[in-house]
């Protein structure tokens, strides 16, 4: 494995009984990258995060994540994982929640209460920190999963859609975030369906019906389809036109 190579998934397989979800599925991030995911709904992208945060295992072929094989718990600590769906205790507060999450990844006191107020401010919450989750908007709880998974300062992020349900002001400075990160030397992967991100991105990956149909940077696969956008380019790899 190549010693910048922070993700490494090869020859990935992955069924749910009969069902064929994804197919020989190869793909590099170095380290620092954000890597995006881009496909139509169902076509395995959640699956894939799945799998390479370590929640689910490969049917088979392998998934490293900082050169150690995937799913191990010990890599709990070095990956921030932000679900499509939110994992929020809704009946406690936000600041319970992160200290519950903080607590997990072994922050306390002060470096608790510091990275609380940190990752709250980034996504623009530090108003709700004691109003009770139930009470929050869809929007607002897809920023505190986004807080939540950034509370360890991870050295791998992983986000499954991080901007559903955000508005357009938010979602700029959530990737102006992002790109600090990554500079930082976080490497970020992520899926989305907005093609204004997937521009942003350093890498893409289309994924089309379990195959990953091509990958590049955004400049790269627009060239290669001689198209002008990342929408076109994914038809003309889809087989829309040839
Ligand atoms: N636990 C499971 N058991 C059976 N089928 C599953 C399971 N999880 C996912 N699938 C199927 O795998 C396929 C891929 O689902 P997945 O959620 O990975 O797609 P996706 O690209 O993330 O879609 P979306 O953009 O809508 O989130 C779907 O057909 C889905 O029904």
């Amino acid at each position: 494995m190549s010693m910048q190579a922070s993700i490494e998934v090869h020859g990935v397989h992955k069924q749910f009984g009969d069902k064929v979800v994804l197919k020989n599925i190869t793909l590099t991030v170095p380290r620092a990258q954000i890597f995006g995911l881009l496909g139509p709904s169902g076509s395995g992208k959640t699956t894939l995060v799945r799998m390479i945060s370590g929640i689910d295992a490969t049917t088979s072929g392998h998934v490293c994540v900082l050169g150690q094989t995937m799913p191990q718990l010990a890599m709990f600590s070095q990956i921030g994982y932000m679900a499509q769906s939110d994992a929020l205790y809704a009946e406690l507060t936000a600041q319970e929640n992160l200290s519950f999450f903080a607590t997990l990844y072994g922050l306390s006191g002060a470096k608790a209460k510091q990275r609380i107020s940190d990752v709250m401010e980034l996504v623009d919450l530090s108003a709700h920190l004691k109003k009770q989750v139930s009470n929050y908007s869809g929007g607002m709880k897809r920023r505190l999963s986004l807080a939540i998974s950034l509370l360890h300062e991870p050295r791998i992020l992983i986000l499954d859609e991080p901007t559903v349900g955000i508005d357009p002001l938010l979602r700029k400075s959530i990737w102006t975030e992002l790109m600090n990160l990554s500079r930082s030397g976080t490497t970020i992967l992520l899926t989305t369906h907005v093609m204004d991100e997937a521009d942003k991105c350093d890498q893409l990956g289309l994924i089309r019906e379990g195959s990953l149909i091509a990958v590049g940077t955004p400049d790269e696969l627009k060239q290669a389809t001689s198209t002008s956008t990342i929408e076109e380019a994914f038809l003309v790899y889809g087989g829309a036109r040839a």
